[in-house]
C-alpha cells in the first residue's frame, strides 16, 4: 500500500483508490481533507505522468489542502478556488475586477440610465441570480433592462465582476477560447457549494477527459440563497459523469450521543442521499451531552451564557442564526471581563451605530463637541446630509431632533467628567435616541445604553473599558477563548463544547428561510460539538423552542 494511504480507514481507502470519476459523500466529522489530500498524494505517487488541480470554495481551504499534499510534487499540483484558477485560465488581469464598491457603482449608474425605480439591494440580486444561475434574463422587465445597462457600462470601461471571471472562462472554454486547465486530475471539496457556473467549469473539464472527485456532504449544504445547488447538483454531477458513489460514514468528532441527535434531525429531510452515520469515537465523560435552557428573555439568555462561560472555562463555539444575538453575548460578556473573540474580528462595537455612540460619549467628556455629535446626528430618522453639515460648519441644524441634540449636548458634557452623573447622561441620551434615531439605528444603541449602564465609574473610565474588550475581541491567536461565530460561518470548525442561542421557532428555523436548508444549517451547528452541546432559547414575545428540538428526539 502506498505511504499516502496510511491512516485511513476502509471507506477512506476505498475512495482514495478509486479511479475514473466519483462522488464521495463524506458526512460530518469523516475526515474530508485527510481523504482529499491522501487521494491527491496517492494519485501522484502512483502515476509518474499528470498534473492535479484541488479545488475549493475559500484561499484558506486551497492553501490548507495544498500544505497537506505537501511538497515533492514540484509542477505538478494546482490548488486554488475557483475563481483564482478560472482567472489564470483566461489571463484577465487582476486590475479589470471590479470590486464590490465598483460594482455598487455601476449598478447605481444603471439603476439611474434606465430609470428603473428599484432598491439597489434588488437590483444586486437580480443580477446575481442571472450570473449564478447562468439563466438568460427574460426579454423584457425591470429587472432585465438594469441588468443589460449594467453589462453594457461595465463592457465600455473594459471590466468584469467577480463572476464574470468564472463565466468568461466556462464560455471561453465552450467557444474553444479559453483552454481547460492542463490537468489529468480534478479534486473539488465542498461540492454541494457549486452554484450553476461552477457545475459548468466542472464540465467543461470532464468534457475535455479529466478524472473528477468530487467531495461533497449534502447535508451540510447552507448556501442556497447563493443559489448552491447542493442534492441537486451532486445528483446532476453523479448522473452525467456516470460517477461511482462512495459514503463516508464514520465520524470521529462527537460523542456517539450527539451523533444520533443530529442525525434523528437530518433524516426529516427528504431531499438528500441516505447516509448512516456512525459515531467513531466513545462518549467523553458528560453525563447528559444535550443540555437544553429556556431563559424568560434574551437578554437574560446571554447574561445566563456569559455567566456559564465565566463558571465553565474551555474549548468553546457559541453559535447563534444571526450575528445580532451574538451582539448580546459579546456584551453580556464584556460586562463580566470574560474576553471572547468574534469569528470575522467584528465586534458589536464596529458597527456605525454603537461606535457612533462611543464617539459621541467621548466628545462628551472631553468637551469637545462636534464630530461626535455629527455621527451620532447621522442615525436620526429622515436626516439630511445637508443637515449634517450645518452640524460641521458650525451652523443650526433644521432637523428637530438634531437641534434638540445640538442645544442639550454642552449640558451633558458638563455633567459626563462626574462619575455619579454618568447614569443620568445615559439617560437622557437614551430619551433623545428613542423620540429621534432610525429604528434600525435604534436597535442597536439601546443595547449598547444598556450596556454602558451596567458599567461602574466616569462615562471616560466607560468608554476604555469598552475600547479594551473591543481590542481583545478581535484577537484570534489566543485559542482557548469562547469563540462567538454564527451558525453559517461555523461550517467546517469544531469546539469541545458548542452552545446555540436563540433556538426559537421562528427564528431557528428562520420563518423567511426554506425549511430544509434551516435544517441543514442547525444539524452544522449541532455537529461542530465533539463533547457537549448545549441549546437554548428566550420565552419573551410568546416565543416557544425550535420545532428542530422535538426532531432530534424522534426520527
Ligand atoms: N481514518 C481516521 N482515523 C482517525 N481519525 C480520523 C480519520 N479520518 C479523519 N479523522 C479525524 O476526524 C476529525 C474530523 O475530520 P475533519 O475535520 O476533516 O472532518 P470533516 O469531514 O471536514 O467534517 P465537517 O464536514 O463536519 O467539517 C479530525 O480530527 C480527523 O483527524
Amino acid at each position: 500500500m502506498s505511504d499516502a494511504l496510511q491512516g485511513l480507514d476502509d471507506s477512506q481507502r476505498a475512495a482514495a483508490l478509486a479511479r475514473g470519476h466519483s462522488l464521495v459523500l463524506a458526512g460530518p466529522g469523516s475526515g474530508k481533507t485527510r481523504l482529499l489530500s491522501a487521494k491527491a498524494r496517492h494519485l501522484l505517487d502512483t502515476e509518474s505522468a499528470g498534473n492535479l488541480v484541488a479545488v475549493s470554495f475559500t484561499r484558506d481551504s486551497a492553501t490548507e489542502l495544498l500544505d497537506r499534499i505537501g511538497s515533492g510534487f514540484a509542477g505538478r499540483v494546482l490548488a486554488g478556488t475557483f475563481h483564482a484558477l478560472a482567472l489564470q485560465q483566461s489571463g484577465t488581469h487582476r486590475k479589470r475586477i471590479l470590486d464590490e464598491s465598483g460594482r455598487v457603482h455601476y449598478i447605481l449608474r444603471a439603476l439611474q440610465s434606465t430609470g428603473v425605480d428599484m432598491p439597489v439591494e434588488a437590483a444586486i440580486g437580480a443580477i446575481d441570480r442571472f450570473k449564478s444561475t447562468m439563466a438568460p434574463p427574460p426579454r423584457d422587465g425591470d429587472e432585465t433592462r438594469v441588468f443589460r445597462a449594467y453589462q453594457a457600462e461595465i463592457k465600455k470601461h473594459r471590466l468584469v465582476d467577480f463572476q464574470d471571471i468564472l463565466i468568461n472562462a466556462v464560455d471561453g472554454m465552450r467557444k474553444g477560447r479559453v483552454p481547460p486547465l492542463g490537468v489529468r486530475w480534478m479534486l473539488v471539496d465542498e461540492s454541494q457549494d457549486m452554484d450553476d457556473v461552477q457545475f459548468a467549469w466542472i464540465s467543461e473539464h470532464l468534457k475535455a477527459g479529466v478524472e473528477v472527485t468530487l467531495v461533497a456532504d449534502d447535508d451540510q449544504s447552507i448556501y442556497g440563497w447563493r443559489h448552491a445547488l447542493g442534492y441537486a447538483g451532486l445528483t446532476r454531477f453523479e448522473r452525467d459523469a456516470q460517477a461511482r458513489r462512495f459514503v463516508l460514514e464514520a465520524n470521529y468528532r462527537c460523542d456517539p450521543r450527539i451523533v444520533a441527535h443530529s442525525q434523528r434531525l437530518i433524516t426529516h429531510n427528504t431531499e438528500r442521499f441516505d447516509k448512516r452515520i456512525k459515531a467513531k469515537r466513545p462518549t467523553n465523560g458528560y453525563d447528559t451531552p444535550v443540555v437544553t435552557h429556556a431563559f424568560e428573555s434574551k437578554v437574560a439568555e446571554a447574561d445566563a451564557v456569559a455567566a456559564f462561560l465565566g463558571e465553565s472555562p474551555g474549548e468553546w463555539g457559541i453559535l447563534a442564526r444571526t450575528n445580532r444575538r451574538l451582539d448580546l453575548l459579546e456584551l453580556a460578556c464584556s460586562a463580566r471581563s470574560i474576553s471572547v473573540v468574534r469569528l470575522g474580528g467584528r465586534s458589536f462595537w464596529d458597527h456605525k451605530p454603537p461606535a457612533a455612540l462611543l464617539a459621541f460619549v467621548e466628545d462628551l467628556f472631553r468637551s469637545d463637541l462636534g464630530s461626535g455629535i455629527a455621527r451620532i446626528g447621522a442615525l436620526v430618522d429622515e436626516v439630511e446630509q445637508d443637515d449634517i453639515q450645518r452640524i460641521h460648519d458650525g451652523e443650526k441644524p433644521e432637523h428637530k431632533g438634531l437641534r434638540e441634540l445640538v442645544a442639550v449636548a454642552p449640558q451633558w458634557a458638563q455633567l459626563s467628567p462626574q462619575a455619579k452623573r454618568a447614569d443620568l447622561v445615559l439617560r437622557a441620551i437614551a430619551i433623545w435616541s428613542e423620540k429621534h434615531l432610525h429604528k434600525r439605528a435604534l436597535a442597536l444603541i439601546g443595547p449598547a445604553l444598556l450596556h454602558m449602564a451596567r458599567l461602574d465609574g466616569s462615562l471616560e473610565r466607560r468608554v476604555q473599558f469598552i475600547k479594551r474588550a473591543r481590542n481583545k475581541v478581535k484577537d484570534t491567536s489566543a485559542q482557548t477563548l469562547p469563540v462567538l461565530a454564527s451558525l453559517h460561518s461555523s461550517k467546517g470548525l469544531e469546539w469541545e463544547r458548542v452552545w446555540i442561542m436563540g433556538c426559537e421557532d421562528g427564528h431557528v428555523p428562520h420563518v423567511e428561510a426554506p425549511l430544509d436548508e434551516e435544517r441543514r444549517l442547525f444539524y452544522v451547528g449541532l455537529t461542530r460539538a465533539k463533547d457537549q452541546l448545549h441549546l437554548s432559547y428566550s420565552l419573551d414575545n410568546k416565543s416557544v423552542a425550535s420545532r428542530f428540538f422535538a426532531e432530534c428526539e424522534e426520527a
